[in-house]
């Protein structure tokens, strides 16, 4: 498996943009709420690592990774926030419902980045199971947070 012990958080950092005076939104599911206050940990973390201050990001909670798309547009519209992250678990049950919700998920959030041209990171994970989920959030496969802030910064970059 192309995944299988490889660190998926392996990035490179090189050439990051200063985001001193930029301001992120993040937004949160509460589903999953041992995956999910994971990956914010690790965005959060991340983003101060890399230079954003502390004063500078917001966080916001939704009740389910299908409502990330409605909270990330809620952050977006706002002037004073440059990127939103998205940070969400969606672990497959035993119906299609998972895979009703990872799509409207990630093209809501795609259409909310399209419409106000902003970044907005896809950071949902979506495993088979509970083992597959703690292995990207700070476990053997890295931190899906860390990585959704790192490509937030990145996308700053771009003008
Ligand atoms: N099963 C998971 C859900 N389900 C809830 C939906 O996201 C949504 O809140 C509900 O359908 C009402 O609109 N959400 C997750 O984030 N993760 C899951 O595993
Ligand atoms: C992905 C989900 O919403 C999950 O909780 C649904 O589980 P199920 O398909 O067994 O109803």
């Amino acid at each position: 498996m192309s995944t299988a012990l490889k660190n998926l958080s392996d990035f490179s950092t090189a050439n990051l943009p200063d985001v001193s005076q930029k301001r992120f939104a993040i937004v949160v599911a509460e589903w999953n709420t041992e995956v999910t206050g994971a990956l914010y940990t690790g965005a959060y973390d991340t983003l101060l690592k890399y230079g954003a201050q502390e004063s500078n990001i917001v966080s916001v909670q939704v009740p389910g990774s299908f409502e990330l798309s409605l909270g990330a547009q809620k952050m977006a519209v706002k002037a004073d926030i440059d990127a939103v992250i998205c940070l969400g678990c969606v672990i497959q049950g035993e119906t299609r419902h998972f895979d009703f919700i990872c799509q409207a998920v990630a093209d809501g959030i795609t259409n909310v980045s399209l419409k106000y041209n902003k970044p907005v990171i896809f950071g949902v994970l979506t495993p088979n199971n509970q083992e597959q989920a703690m292995d990207r959030a700070g476990g053997k496969h890295g931190n899906k947070g860390d990585e959704a802030a790192i490509t937030a910064i990145k996308m700053l970059a771009i003008n």
